[in-house]
């Protein structure tokens, strides 16, 4: 493990209130790592923190080593935010709002260029590097916004709901800036994000819920221990399959119309269906999802709308 992100005993209290509890996790070099929660969780609170913006109450913060309140130039230097709301100047075009971002990180002149090339033909931008901001789609003002957090060549790149309100195509697309990014410059990537889909590419996810961290793996074993593959089975003879499910002790829901069965223990499910071959009308079944993941552990849907 090489960790460029170390938080110890991380607490942060807004008076009496504790917004984040004891929380200590670490991130992988070049790895991207998904951090989620339902509202108010303490998410914006643990990521401003470590983006230098909030003062902790007690803990140790680290990234690349360097202390997030004792050393915050050298923090600010190595990492590069994209935070939900757009901060570019819409007045001004695309080259002078990533110019003007060269200034405030000291970027040397000479390398201006280089840089703004580097960074808008890695979000395929840089033959619209002219256009004033304010003529561009939420999609391209997300794409220049992740240009610029890379200008300073940071380490780590923050991203607090990068794909919130595009499109599916155009989120396909910054996924695909992302994971180039992690490919080719082992920048790690620390992201929010409310699309359970998303969670699933990273390499490791944390749960913060309440202040807490309620989960802390990678997305295969948080499946795993949290998701239970499922059978959604019509029968033509139902009382006879419930005698049946009954027998072998795998545990249903009666639905209209169907049953919801345990689809764990695969072997027990093939010989109930073998035995009532005759009298199954349909049958699908369902593996588990993240969205189950996020449900079991936090009780709540990652969104309402889902
Ligand atoms: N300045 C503040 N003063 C008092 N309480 C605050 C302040 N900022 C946040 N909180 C509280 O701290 C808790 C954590 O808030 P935080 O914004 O970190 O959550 P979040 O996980 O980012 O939520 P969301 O997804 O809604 O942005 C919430 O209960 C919130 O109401």
């Amino acid at each position: 493990m090489n960790p460029i992100i170390e938080v110890k005993n991380f607490t942060k209290k807004y008076g009496d209130f504790i917004a984040v509890n004891d929380i200590s996790f670490n991130v992988e070099k070049g790895s991207i790592f998904a951090f989620l929660g339902p509202n108010g969780a303490g998410k914006s609170t643990t990521i401003n923190t470590l983006c230098t913006i909030f003062e902790k109450t007690s803990g140790t913060l680290l990234i690349d080593g360097k202390d997030v309140t004792t050393q915050k130039s050298e923090v600010r230097s190595a990492i590069g935010v994209v935070f939900q709301d757009s901060t570019l100047d819409s007045k001004m075009t695309i080259d002078e709002n990533l110019k003007m971002h060269c200034v405030f990180y000291n970027v040397p002149n000479r390398e201006v260029e280089e840089r703004i090339q580097f960074t808008l033909g890695l979000v395929d931008l840089l033959d619209q590097r002219n256009k004033l901001v304010s003529t561009l789609s939420g999609g391209m003002k997300r794409r220049v916004e992740i240009a610029r957090g890379l200008i300073h060549y940071p380490k780590v790149l923050f991203l607090d709901e990068p794909t919130t309100g595009l499109d599916p195509q155009t989120r396909a697309h910054i996924w695909e800036y992302i994971i180039k990014l992690q490919k080719e410059r082992d920048i790690t990537i620390f992201l929010t994000t409310h699309y359970m889909e998303e969670a699933e590419i990273c390499n490791k996810i944390a749960i913060i819920d309440g202040g807490i961290i309620v989960a802390h793996d990678t997305p295969y074993a948080l499946k795993k221990e949290f998701t239970k593959d499922t059978a959604y089975i019509t029968s033509r003879k139902e009382s006879e399959f419930e005698q049946l499910l009954e027998r072998y002790k795998l545990n249903y829901v009666k639905k209209e119309g169907y049953y919801k069965v345990d689809a764990e223990n695969t072997d027990l499910l093939l010989q109930v269906l073998s035995v009532h071959k005759e009298n199954i009308a349909d049958i699908e079944i369902k593996k588990g999802t993240f969205n189950d993941v996020f449900l079991e552990i936090t009780g709540r849907k990652i969104r309402e709308d889902i």
